[in-house]
């Protein structure tokens, strides 16, 4: 579980990036953060594995306080994806993933067994495992930005925008891989993104931000969509920006396409 308790972030140079920030994600669940660029996303996000540290209140990690953890084991057991992979360009792909491992040693049998077995899992072929990330589609590797993330089995993954980089097919493809990923591992996800649709598809609650990490409306994303809790929300959710809407029809409330064919209906949770 990771907890934010009444967080704050002003920068030295008067930047004040979170007001006043609370909430709570249950373990093995993933709640996504919403909202368009410079709210603040970011920069909650990097409290959690501490390359940020809040000027104001607490972030919690199972009832620990991070600040009283030493960063780097801190980083070393929380996944990490970012927008470019992030990946090191004169290492395999099977070292790229043996990152943290090697850090804490050298990688055993054991280590280099498990992470063919992540690249299988975030569907990569072991015949990719020599290439160099330079060798790779812009897809594949933020494949192998996931399986290094989950190398060393953290509980809490944090994902910043991992598949914004990425062509619309193969965005709904790794999104696909991250339902399937999740309901295999059930880790405790943060995930970051300004992507609507995104949102609605990979959360289990979706909280949508707006500047200063002011929380403009919470809860699962399909009931952000049926019931924006202000004109703001609204605007930022709308229909036409968005691949995917929701309306009532026949009295339930259904998933319309933009052409107006039925995707879906919502169920209760
Ligand atoms: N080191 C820093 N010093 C000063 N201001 C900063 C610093 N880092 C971020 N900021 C500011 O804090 C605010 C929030 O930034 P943050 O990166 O968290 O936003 P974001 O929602 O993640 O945006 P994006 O979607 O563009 O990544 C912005 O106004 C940004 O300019």
């Amino acid at each position: 579980m990771i907890r934010f308790e009444h967080v704050g972030k002003t920068f030295p140079d008067g930047t004040c990036a979170v007001e006043d920030f609370s909430l709570e994600v249950p373990s093995h669940t993933t709640t996504v953060l919403l909202g368009s660029s410079g709210c603040g996303k970011t920069t909650l996000m990097q409290m959690v594995n501490r390359m940020v540290d809040p000027t104001a209140g607490r972030v919690l990690i199972d009832d620990d306080d991070v600040a009283s953890l030493d960063p780097v084991k801190l980083r070393r057991r929380i996944g990490y994806v970012m927008q470019n992979a992030g990946l090191l360009p004169h290492r395999t792909v099977l070292d790229n993933v043996l990152t943290v491992p090697r850090l804490t040693g050298r990688a055993s049998a054991a280590d280099r067994a498990r992470a063919q077995e992540l690249l299988e899992l975030v569907g990569l072929s072991p015949a990719l495992a020599k290439r160099y990330p330079a060798q790779l589609s812009g897809g594949q590797r933020q494949r192998v930005g996931v399986a290094r993330a989950l190398a060393p089995d953290p509980d809490v993954l944090l994902m910043d925008e991992p598949f914004s980089a990425v062509d619309p097919v193969v965005r709904s493809e790794l999104q696909a891989e991250m339902l399937r990923i999740q309901r295999e591992l059930a880790k405790t996800v943060l995930f970051v993104t300004h992507d609507v649709d995104e949102a609605v598809l990979l959360g289990d609650e979706v909280l949508v931000l707006r500047e200063g990490a002011r929380i403009a409306q919470q809860g699962p994303g399909e009931e952000i969509l049926l019931h924006p809790a202000s004109d703001f929300v609204r605007s930022f959710v709308g229909g036409d920006r968005r691949r995917l809407h929701v309306e009532e029809r026949a009295g339930t409330p259904t998933v319309v396409d933009a052409a107006g064919r039925v995707a879906g209906t919502l169920e209760a949770r």
